[in-house]
């Protein structure tokens, strides 16, 4: 899909495509809307981004709320949206044994504890050994800053997600 299709949409397609770039928040692409034309990929995600950096920390907190645990509940339920499925089942979590499973829950249990949100990690940039190597690694970072990583992996999904859509090759990120 090139720019020009993007900036062709009206707000429903917009919303339909876009409205899961960041994990059930389809509110921001339905404030991005607004910013059209856009000049390339970098341009649309530059808005997504700074949508995001906008928001009071409550609003930056609860997007990170709005994503499903690594290896979790929604996973065991089939209940992830397809973006989610692919992304923990290239990281290899859907073929977790009850161990390595009983240990993320419990890592992800103490973190939600301790910071109010789940961690969030960009699946497809991980693998199954590292998710619980860095939620234990993050587990003890000071809050602030916690946050500040937690909201650059959401930008490393979204950027992943929108080079998928554009059919872009994502940059390192
Ligand atoms: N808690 C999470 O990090 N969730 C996720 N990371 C991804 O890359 N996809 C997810 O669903």
């Amino acid at each position: 899909m090139d720019i020009e299709k993007v900036n062709s949409m009206d707000f429903g397609e917009f919303v339909d495509v876009f409205g899961n770039v960041i994990e059930r928040c389809p509110l921001i692409a339905a404030a991005v809307w607004s910013q059209r034309p856009f000049s390339n990929l970098e341009d649309l995600e530059k808005h997504f981004f700074a949508f995001i950096d906008a928001l009071p920390q409550s609003g930056r907190e609860g997007i990170l709320r709005c994503h499903p645990d690594l290896a979790g509940r929604e996973l065991q339920q089939g209940t992830l949206s397809a973006e989610s499925r692919r992304e923990q089942s290239g990281a290899g979590l859907t073929s977790l044994d009850a161990d390595e499973r009983l240990r993320l829950a419990e890592l992800n249990a103490q973190y939600r504890a301790r910071f109010g949100f789940p961690f969030v990690l960009a699946a497809r940039r991980s693998d199954r050994a590292a998710v619980p190597r860095e939620l234990a690694r993050r587990l003890r970072c000071p809050p602030a800053q916690e946050l500040r990583t937690a909201l650059a992996e959401v930008k490393k999904i979204g950027h992943l997600r929108l080079a998928d859509l554009l059919g872009a090759h994502p940059a390192g990120l």
